[in-house]
């Protein structure tokens, strides 16, 4: 069975407002995406890791963190404009033996091993799996005048993270009708839906947060303090 990964890393990280993309800032001495590739990277079933960046950090990624973290599994590719497209160039990039493919943001950097791993054997056995966890806050569905519509019922509803895992052909066919139709999804597991085929949950974890807003670096800082995450330390 060959697994590859796809750490989707090619956005600027407008809501950061940070002067470099926001997935190489330094969260106690180290870049996020050091964080996320160190813990693809330590399991041995999976074969290669694309990471995919924006055209403008090719050379920094190539330098500051392939070079100097001596990645060994990582080959880097050119982004797009939406992280779909970002991850599509990833999927056209990957071996041609690829069973599995595991989709991950390079700005989740909590993500354990042991969540990777559920979610490949996972896809090995459903084809198409979503990690998320099961939402806290009540949500409402809010129209025009900020009037709300509606509020649905908390027990169905879950928050998606990633990583997301596919059966490699599905997930490449799922890009291209979407690519095709012209549809752009905010996660890859909608790809799939939209083909009308079955697409699993299974439970993440809270502290897989992605980071997005300047608040969510010192809870990041605070979470590697207290020894989240599994990569090396
Ligand atoms: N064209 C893009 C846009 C996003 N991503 C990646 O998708 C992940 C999740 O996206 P998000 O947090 O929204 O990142 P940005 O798009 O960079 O953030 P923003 O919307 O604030 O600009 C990130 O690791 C980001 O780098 C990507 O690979 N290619
Ligand atoms: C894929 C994702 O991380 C699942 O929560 C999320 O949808 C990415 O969304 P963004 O629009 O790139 O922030």
């Amino acid at each position: 069975m060959h697994v590859s990964a796809i750490i989707a890393a090619g956005g600027r990280g407008k809501r950061m407002n940070a002067s470099i993309s926001k997935q190489f800032l330094i969260i106690k001495g180290h870049p996020i995406l050091y964080y996320t590739l160190s813990t693809f990277e330590i399991i041995d079933q999976i074969r290669e890791i694309i990471l995919v960046v924006g055209s403008a950090d090719l050379q920094y990624a190539r330098e500051e963190i392939v070079k100097r973290y001596r990645f060994k599994k990582v080959k880097i590719v050119e982004g797009g404009a939406e992280r779909q497209d970002s991850v599509y160039n990833g999927l056209r990039e990957l071996s041609p033996q690829t069973d599995i493919v595991v989709i991950h943001d390079g700005v989740r950097p909590f993500i354990t091993r042991s969540i990777i791993e559920k979610s490949i054997q996972a896809a090995r056995e459903y084809k198409a799996i979503g990690v998320a966890v099961p939402v806290k806050d009540t949500i409402k569905v809010v129209g025009k005048g900020n009037i709300i519509e509606n509020t649905p019922d908390r027990k169905t509803l879950w928050a998606m993270q990633t990583p997301q895992s596919f059966d490699y052909r599905l997930i490449l066919e799922a890009h291209e009708r979407a690519r095709r139709e012209g549809f752009y999804g905010t996660d890859d597991t909608v790809l799939v839906e939209r083909m009308g085929l079955p697409v699993r949950v299974i439970e993440g974890a809270y502290e897989n947060i992605k980071i997005t807003t300047p608040e969510d670096i010192v809870i990041a800082e605070t979470l590697v303090t207290l020894g989240y995450g599994d990569f090396r330390r």
